[in-house]
């Protein structure tokens, strides 16, 4: 066994999802340039821009002249000069530089798109870019609205038809009491939990997301009257979303018109905390409940975007959603509240605010995203968990799927610096005794005390061979998550031993 230490001296073990690139990585960052030094350079009078105050209108020609020492760049649109920004980059100089003197929109896209930059680069921005080319047309249909005319009928006329493929169906049925409206696809799989409804203030109008791991769908639905703030969903053989009549009794004409709409992602949640307790020394579960005209339920390995104003920069960054409680069947989400974890670090700037957080106070909270999907294991008899510190996280509710819905075997390699870090170390206790004949933890400690007997060390071929080895390969899916560095030396060993890349997700 590696008597090598994890994790690297340099990783933090964090909470949350790291950039969708796996080939990259944080870096540590120079004394004096972390987010709050950013912040704070930001709001000093230094003059970042460099052109002046006027916004300019920057043609690609200029744009891709200024691509080094003078570095500038476009997202969405907007051009900043990002110079001296580079050495706060917490991906690193030379990752910025990849998107330097050209309109980086779909690389930042792909690497992270929560990423609030309109705001935490406001101090940089010098202008728009004029776009070289000419933006192609909507499709007609995807903006046309909808009338669903019908009268405690089902009708199923054709909504959202994107690049000629047909997405969903809409209809409604009514009660005296309530007023359902129904959503059905022949090409997608839907579930409750890709639901997410938010019904307006005055009740008249509501948007209803459509989130699954290929993709996501928005709608916007004026109603065609007043509903309370409270909403039920449930799926028979479509999905139904149950509203309550504003004036019972009165007869709906049909549900309203349909339009489908610019993705969730800047829609937020005011989301309040009900309560916050220490899962360990520095780790906080949190309970966070939504507001009542919302329904939200997450998928297993989804991630909710929780936003802050820092001295009025706007920082939002992604957290797993995890579970009540681990030890019992009934621990289940509800569409109401939901569960997140997180570390809280002396130098983190929205952890900081997230872990201030007293029951009562509310956070923009953003809906979820996802890419792990359930389907993918549920072929195989044996799962392997392999995840190092918070990035536990996300794997707690695929574990405990595993463990109280079906007969699978689980093992947890779980790997953290000291005792002291294991997250529901007692819990995992339980689980071992009740499950025993189907679900093993390893603990690897990288800085364990003198008396610890258990594995040390960190992730390596012959410990991985080892996990393993009570399993046949190719009956066994496993699952990868923590800090950067982890996943990416996790990944490359499973490669290196010959695991299939189909049998093994990382949570990224
Ligand atoms: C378009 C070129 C860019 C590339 C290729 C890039 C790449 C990266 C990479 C690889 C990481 C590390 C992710 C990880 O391992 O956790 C990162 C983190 C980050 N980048 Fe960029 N970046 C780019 C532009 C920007 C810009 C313009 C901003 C402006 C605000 C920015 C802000 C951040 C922030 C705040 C993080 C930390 C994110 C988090 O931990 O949630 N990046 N970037």
């Amino acid at each position: 066994m590696s008597k090598e230490l994890f994790p690297a001296a340099n990783s933090a073990q964090r909470l949350g999802v790291p950039a969708p690139v796996l080939n990259t990585t944080k870096v540590p960052l120079q004394r004096g340039r972390s987010l709050m030094d950013w912040i704070r350079l930001s709001k000093s009078n230094v003059d970042l821009r460099g052109t002046g105050p006027r916004p300019l209108k920057i043609s690609m020609e200029e744009l891709a002249k200024h691509n080094s020492d003078d570095a500038w760049m476009a997202i969405r649109g907007y051009v900043f000069n990002v110079t001296r920004y580079m050495e706060y980059h917490p991906g690193g100089e030379s990752e910025l530089m990849r998107g330097v003197g050209k309109d980086a929109t779909s690389l930042f896209e792909e690497v992270h798109r929560w990423v609030n930059f309109e705001s935490m680069l406001k101090a940089c921005f010098i202008g728009t870019l004029i776009p070289d080319f000419t933006i192609p047309k909507q499709p007609k249909s995807t903006s046309s609205l909808l009338s669903v005319p019908g009268n405690n009928l089902l009708k199923l006329p054709g909504l959202g038809k994107i690049g000629g493929k047909q997405y969903f169906n809409v209809g409604f049925k009514q009660t005296e009491e309530e007023v359902i409206i129904l959503f059905q696809s022949d090409s997608l799989e839907t579930s409750v939990e890709n639901f997410v409804c938010n019904i307006s203030n005055d009740g008249l109008s509501m948007h209803v997301d459509f989130i699954s791991h290929k993709q996501s769908l928005s709608y916007f639905i004026k109603l065609h009257k007043q509903v309370k703030a409270s909403i039920s969903i449930v799926k028979r053989e479509v999905i139904e979303i149950a509203l309550k009549k504003a004036e019972p009794g009165s007869l709906w004409d049909g549900f309203g018109s349909c339009k489908h709409t610019q993705p969730f992602k800047n829609r937020l949640l005011s989301c309040t905390l009900i309560s916050k307790s220490n899962i360990t020394h520095d780790t906080l579960q949190l309970h966070f409940r939504l507001p009542e005209s919302c329904h939200m339920l997450t998928p297993m390995g989804a991630h909710v975007f929780f936003q802050a104003s820092i001295e009025d920069i706007l920082i939002r960054r992604p957290y797993t959603v995890a579970l009540p409680c681990i030890t019992e069947s009934t621990c289940a989400n509800d569409p109401n509240n939901f569960y997140t974890l997180i570390k809280v670090y002396e130098t983190g700037a929205l952890t900081k605010v997230i872990g201030n957080l007293s029951p009562g106070d509310e956070i923009s909270v953003a809906t979820f995203e996802i890419k792990f999907h359930i389907g993918l294991i549920s072929s195989f008899s044996n799962i392997l968990l392999l995840a190092a510190g918070t990035g536990f996280t996300p794997m707690v509710r695929v574990m405990h799927h595993c463990l109280f819905n079906t007969d699978k075997k689980v093992q947890l390699g779980f790997f953290n610096k000291k005792e002291l870090d294991i997250l529901w170390r007692n819990d995992l206790k339980t689980l071992k005794a009740r499950f025993y004949s189907r679900f093993t933890v390893d603990h690897v400690l990288s800085q364990p005390d003198q008396d610890w007997s258990g594995l040390k060390g960190r992730v390596s071929i012959p410990l991985l061979k080892e996990m393993l080895s009570n399993f046949q390969i190719d009956t066994t899916f496993v699952l990868v998550c923590g800090p950067t560095p982890f996943t990416t030396l996790t990944l490359k060993f499973l490669s290196d031993m010959k695991v299939k890349s189909s049998s093994v997700f990382a949570f990224t």
